[in-house]
């Protein structure tokens, strides 16, 4: 595994002292960081905070690949149904290093309809064989209306073509004990993979919630958790001014605390392009919050953002070069690609071609993400580097594992608890009530009378 990570263009002497963090204030948060480490370790060690043992569970590894390897062989499909951290990791990993082109891949064709837009899970009816296809159902709750709602769409086509065999086509990934999907399995004999109760939805992609695709997709999961464990060792260094994951919060801290509200991830790579997706909600969820530990109002969090390198130059750098110096860049970069063919200048006539010459694609992406660095630090915009030695599945499982360990600090250094959701599940109850669901009458309601008292203002 080789995944560093760059902060030259944070510091001050790099980005003058009205944007750049001197080393001083960054060490001054070490203190705070060792109180923080003490807490997070003791709360891994009394297993209230699940994510940091993810990547030595042997026997959850096993499991998943003798499940794989048949599965491989008895169907042709694999429908991933889930949402928020049920889905973006899985996503990340497939296109990072498998299939970077959606639904491609070998068989078994792999689909991941993360959202309920009716006409666009209808199209995916034309892509596969219901009757050849296993459904991987993946909900911590085990009631999420998006997730429930594609399985009860899906069941129709599997019931048609399989009849009472429907759960032989189905494997639920959720908790051990609670949730609608465990009432179901006690009825069915649908296979059930698990995901610990301490470990958050979005800190669960070491997890079956991300392995199990992975697998089924012919990637080496066992060198997924070998980088995300050899990372982990790093994110447990006590000299934190050498802990990556304490060096990112801390940076990341003190920028949101000088109004830097919003965090772009760059990824310079189309492989690596869902790891941001995959960070958003990560760093999103985690850190946007109304109250603080003590109950203080602080109303907390950065904005992620998501943006592609080199494609979004022509889209999005402008701004962040010379718009509202608001903003953290955090570019991914791949030292080494897989393929370098050089180039050759085939129109001779057409000398300004001959930059080209014998330089790769690789190299070009690169130099465009160096060019961008140099314009973003000549204009005093913050940024950071994550360089991947290359695409590997022991650099895709280190940075998770970085990225959850930074969020758990940046959590602790903020005061404030990166593990709930309460705003995401206002709108998950508001949703239940809208729908009609059992036991929210009240809520509908109350929801019904606001919606009617709402001035409307539609052009
Ligand atoms: O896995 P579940 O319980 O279906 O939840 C899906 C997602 O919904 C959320 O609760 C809110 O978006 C996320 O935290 C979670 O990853």
């Amino acid at each position: 595994m080789s995944l560093k990570l760059d902060f030259s263009n944070v510091v001050d002497v790099n980005l003058g002292s009205e944007h750049g963090l001197g080393m001083e204030e960054i060490q001054s948060l070490v203190e705070k960081g060792r109180r923080v480490q003490q807490e997070l370790r003791k709360k891994a060690e009394a297993d209230t905070l699940g994510f940091y043992k993810l990547p030595y569970k042997k026997d959850v590894f096993t499991e998943i690949l003798t499940f794989a390897n048949a599965a491989r062989k008895r169907f042709d499909y694999y429908v991933h149904l889930g949402i928020g951290g049920s889905a973006l990791g899985p996503i990340a990993i497939h296109t990072s290093l498998k299939d970077s082109y959606y639904n491609l891949s070998e068989s078994p064709k792999i689909f991941f309809p993360d959202n309920v837009d009716p006409d666009w899970i209808h199209d995916l009816l034309k892509h596969i064989d219901v009757s050849r296809t296993l459904f991987h159902v993946v909900s911590k709750s085990g009631a999420t209306a998006e997730t429930a709602a594609t399985l009860l769409y899906f069941m129709k086509y599997l019931k048609e073509a399989l009849k009472d065999n429907f759960y032989k086509n189905l494997i639920f990934t959720t908790d051990p004990v609670e949730g609608l999907l465990n009432v179901i399995a006690r009825e069915y004999p649908i296979k059930c993979f698990r995901i610990p109760p301490n470990v958050g939805g979005r800190f669960s992609v070491l997890s079956p919630v991300g392995l199990i695709s992975a697998a089924i997709a012919g990637v080496d999961i066992e060198a997924i958790v070998r980088g995300a464990a050899e990372m982990a060792q790093q994110c447990d260094n006590d000299d934190l001014m050498q802990n990556p994951a304490f060096v990112f919060a801390a940076v990341h801290y003190l920028y949101m605390k000088r109004g830097k509200n919003i965090s772009v991830m760059m990824p310079y790579s189309n492989k690596l392009r869902d790891l941001a997706d995959w960070y958003r909600q990560l760093w999103a969820e985690s850190l946007g919050k109304r109250y603080d530990v003590h109950g203080n109002v602080v109303e907390v969090g950065q904005t992620p953002v998501k943006a592609l390198g080199a494609t979004d130059q022509h889209s999005q750098v402008q701004l962040y070069v010379e718009g509202p110096n608001d903003k953290v860049i955090i570019f991914l970069e791949v030292e080494q690609f897989e393929h370098n063919e050089p180039l050759h200048n085939y129109f001779p006539q057409i000398g300004e071609f001959n930059y080209f010459e014998g330089k790769s694609l690789g190299q070009l992406l690169n130099y465009e993400k160096q060019a961008t660095e140099l314009a973003l630090t000549n204009n005093q915009r913050p940024n950071l580097t994550i360089k991947f030695s290359e695409v590997s599945a022991e650099n895709v499982g280190a940075f998770f594992f970085l990225l959850e360990a930074a969020t758990a600090f940046a959590g602790g250094l903020l005061e404030i608890n990166a593990f709930d959701q309460p705003g995401v599940e206002q709108g998950k109850i508001a949703t239940y009530a809208l729908m009609g669901r059992k036991g929210y009458d009240k809520k509908r309601k109350e929801i019904l009378e606001q919606l009617e008292k709402k001035r409307s203002f539609v052009v």
